[in-house]
């Protein structure tokens, strides 16, 4: 059976979801049986509709359950103030009893992120995540600079050692682009390879 990864994601304008689609290729091309979920919402259908919110996307909500049956995870995160959105840090805070368990201790966890601006705070997202994982003794699994878009400096690419990113802008106008949703392949390719070198290592001991 392969291994599996889920890619978890809040994503109020679809730029989140769009990069999670790009990752999933690329988890598939390493063998893992991967599947995107999105968080419970927390704001209410006023709200989300002052904010001119889209339909969500067409993928499950993951319940604390569903964490139980994957090795590894992708959190797709576009940053609040510098750090992950409510929606996505209320259901992190509602893992208590695995954190009591261990029952998230050594599977594998990743970030991916998407900022209105380049400036937008994808590095502080990352580390403000973090904290989760080490608390729950999860394996951090970095980006790099596997991919040379992360080097071109000739236009604007989100994304950074920390994982894959895209840049919104204020109005969400600008779209997850052709280099931006190579690196979240990338991302979703070597995340994908530890994931399975892992269970292969696993089977033969
Ligand atoms: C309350 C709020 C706070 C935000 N804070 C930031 C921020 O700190 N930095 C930034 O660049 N963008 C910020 N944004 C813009 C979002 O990151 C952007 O809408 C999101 O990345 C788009 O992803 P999505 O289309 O998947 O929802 C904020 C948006 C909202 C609604």
């Amino acid at each position: 059976m392969a291994p599996k990864v889920y890619i978890v994601i809040y994503s109020l304008y679809h730029h989140i979801y769009t990069l999670a689609q790009e990752v999933q290729k690329g988890l598939v091309a390493s063998g893992i049986d991967a599947k995107i979920f999105q968080v419970p919402e927390t704001l209410s259908e006023e709200i989300l509709t002052k904010m001119h919110a889209p339909p969500k996307p067409d993928v499950p909500v993951i319940t604390v359950e569903n964490l139980s049956e994957a090795d590894g995870f992708l959190f797709g995160i576009p940053t609040r103030f510098g750090t992950m959105p409510a929606q996505i840090k209320s259901f992190l805070d509602s893992t208590g009893g695995l954190w009591a368990s261990g029952g998230l201790a050594g599977k594998f966890a990743g970030t991916f992120f998407s900022t209105a601006s380049q400036h937008g705070g994808q590095e502080t997202t990352a580390f403000t995540t973090i904290t989760y994982f080490a608390h729950h003794g999860m394996i951090y699994v970095p980006l790099g600079f596997a991919n040379p878009h992360l080097f071109d400096n000739s236009e604007v690419i989100g994304g950074s050692a920390y994982g894959a990113g895209t840049v919104a802008n204020g109005d969400g106008s600008r779209q997850v682009s052709q280099k931006e949703k190579e690196i979240a392949q990338t991302q979703g390719e070597n995340f994908g390879k530890v994931v399975v070198t892992y269970a292969k290592g696993k089977a033969s001991a």
